[in-house]
């Protein structure tokens, strides 16, 4: 009869590498005396100061989007190959990693994720201030009246030229960027309002109540979505902005890139 190390031994014999995600510094130690096996530690910062590392933009509360996007950003990364098998280590319950899944990485799974924050004319981490900031204020959007917001991130002297304004420009002589502590509340003061945030590739916030007028046709989009969605998607197709999306009506975030969406997250899960 086997034994149970048997039997669940075989989430992780003969793997091609072993993934921890956001691991302690002691757990990640205990690596260093096993022969024959690569460590990719995975996270939104590399505590541990690992050698080979993939940075998560986002901690993903589901775990299978967690692993998903590790597994991207691995072979985005050249660190894994398409077929490779990992043993996905991370936690769940615990403070410490509680869980191992056997996952085959694909290339075929890609989601563009990775292109969204590294591959795009934005600089990554305006990008991901203002995912932050869309899913801060889809949390407390939820607790009190939802609100809507739509962000236009990068290429902003294209995305000027294919809107116009709907009203004064609030940020017209300021030189404020995204992340400032001051900025995000007057975002969030002026997202209740109508229009866009454009916002340049360095995160300057060049204007809020923008109408865009994208020339690209109509973009897929999720059903019971309307115009904000429309537009946001459509230009993207248009320029080499990307957009993120907070809906009103169904309180989830999205961005979008080149006229495809491209991430689709649940403020709530963060
Ligand atoms: N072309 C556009 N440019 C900028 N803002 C727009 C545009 N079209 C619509 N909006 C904004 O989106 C708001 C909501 O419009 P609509 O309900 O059609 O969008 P939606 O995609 O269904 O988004 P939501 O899920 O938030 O309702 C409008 O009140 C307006 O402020
Ligand atoms: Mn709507």
């Amino acid at each position: 009869m086997d034994g149970l190390d048997d039997v669940f031994g075989d989430l992780f014999s003969s793997v091609d590498g072993v993934m921890l995600f956001s691991p302690s510094g002691s757990y990640y130690e205990r690596f260093a005396d096993v022969d024959d096996v690569d460590v990719i530690v995975v996270g939104t910062e590399n505590d541990v100061g690992a050698d080979t590392f993939v940075e998560l933009p986002l901690a993903f509360d589901d775990v299978a989007d967690r692993i998903k996007f590790g597994l991207e950003g691995g072979i985005e990364a050249g660190v894994i190959e398409d077929g490779d098998e990992l043993a996905c280590a991370t936690r769940i319950f615990a403070d410490e990693i509680d869980t191992v899944s056997r996952v085959r990485a694909s290339a075929d799974d890609h989601t563009g994720i990775y292109d969204l924050f590294a591959k795009s004319r934005a600089e990554p981490e305006v990008i991901k201030a203002v995912l932050e900031l869309a899913i801060e204020l889809g949390k407390k959007g939820q607790k009190g009246k939802p609100v809507g917001a739509l962000f236009i991130v990068g290429d902003a002297g294209k995305v000027m030229n294919k809107s116009r304004p709907l009203s004064y420009n609030p940020f017209e002589k300021s030189h404020v960027h995204v992340g400032d502590r001051i900025v995000n509340v007057m975002l969030k003061e002026f997202s209740r309002l109508d229009g866009a945030f454009v916002i340049s590739d360095a995160g300057k916030i060049v204007s809020a109540y923008r109408y865009l007028e994208p020339s690209a046709e109509g973009v897929d989009i999720p059903k019971g979505l309307g115009a904000r969605h429309m537009a946001g998607g459509a230009i993207t197709r248009d320029t080499n902005a990307v957009s993120i999306v907070l809906s009103e009506s169904d309180g989830l975030v999205r961005a979008f890139k080149g006229g495809e969406m491209i991430l689709e997250v649940d403020p709530e899960a963060y």
